[in-house]
């Protein structure tokens, strides 16, 4: 179980997060929804140490996230917003400098990139730079790097990004099997759709506020016949959204 409790973020003037409180359970799948700039990525940095809170308290198993830093990430498998990092590297240099952070039998580690090269259609691109990669290529790279270990919990920023659809649905039966096992999958994502099909439980942040947290069953029970990124929008959308619209649709035919 992972516990954040009355967690704030401020940068500056700017406040990221407000008073979070949330719990992660074992053997679910949890997602973090909200629009633009709503926080998610500041939670997910937080709960991988990238970031420290202002205030309030992150547990891990009871365990304090601050006073326990080390051992906690050795159970994290991590994949940030944007896989544009060691570029420099090839991408068997990076999964080396992951097996070296956690302390991988060299016999693991190769079995688990021939499988991970294979699945995500990779193999033979190992020794190429990373900055060579397409897009969807480097998502590839740092998602085989983050499940290299086989880590406990899986924290991913928006994991899908860039993935072709066979990548994104081995991605997701992968997330599926690994909440099965009793472990546990944090993920942000834009797709509601996605979020439906795979999440147990959500929360949805608005400004760096909590507006929604509990079960996407739950969540679906409060307009029946309803799909998830109606209710999503009903929860978060602009009042005034039909209007602004319809401006900007109609903007080019009075310039006209
Ligand atoms: N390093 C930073 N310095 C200053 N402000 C920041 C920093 N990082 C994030 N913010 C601000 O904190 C707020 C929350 O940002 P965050 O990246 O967590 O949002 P998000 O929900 O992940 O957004 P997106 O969907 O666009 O990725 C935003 O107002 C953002 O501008």
């Amino acid at each position: 179980m992972i516990e954040l409790t009355h967690v704030n973020k401020t940068y500056g003037e700017t406040v990221a997060l407000k008073d979070l409180s949330l719990e992660i359970k074992s053997g679910e799948i949890f997602g973090l929804l909200g629009h633009n700039g709503a926080g998610k990525s500041t939670t997910i940095k937080s709960l991988v140490s990238i970031i420290e809170p202002t205030s309030g308290t992150i547990t891990f198993d009871g365990k304090d996230l601050k006073e326990n830093r080390l051992a906690i990430k050795q159970r994290i498998g991590y994949v940030p917003d944007t896989p544009d990092i060691f570029l420099q590297l090839t991408a068997a240099e990076y999964w080396d400098l992951i097996a070296a952070a956690y302390q991988l039998p060299d016999a693991q580690v190769q079995r688990r990139i021939d499988e991970l090269t294979q699945l995500f259609e990779i193999a033979g691109k190992e020794n190429e730079t990373i900055e060579n990669f397409s897009h969807g290529m480097r998502q590839k790279t740092i998602l085989i790097g983050a499940l290299l270990p086989d880590p406990d919990v899986w924290i991913l920023d928006e994991p899908m990004q860039g993935l072709d659809p066979q990548a994104a649905y081995n991605l997701k039966q992968l997330m599926k099997s690994h909440a099965q096992r009793g472990k546990t999958v944090i993920f942000s994502t834009h797709v509601l759709d996605t979020a439906q099909q795979l999440c147990d439980d959500l929360a949805i942040l608005r400004q760096g506020e909590l507006i929604y947290n509990g079960s996407v069953d739950d969540l679906l029970a409060t307009e029946p016949d309803q799909s998830l990124e109606t209710i999503y929008l009903h929860l978060t959308g602009q009042k005034d959204n039909a209007a602004l619209l319809n401006n900007v649709q109609t903007d080019g035919e009075s310039h006209e």
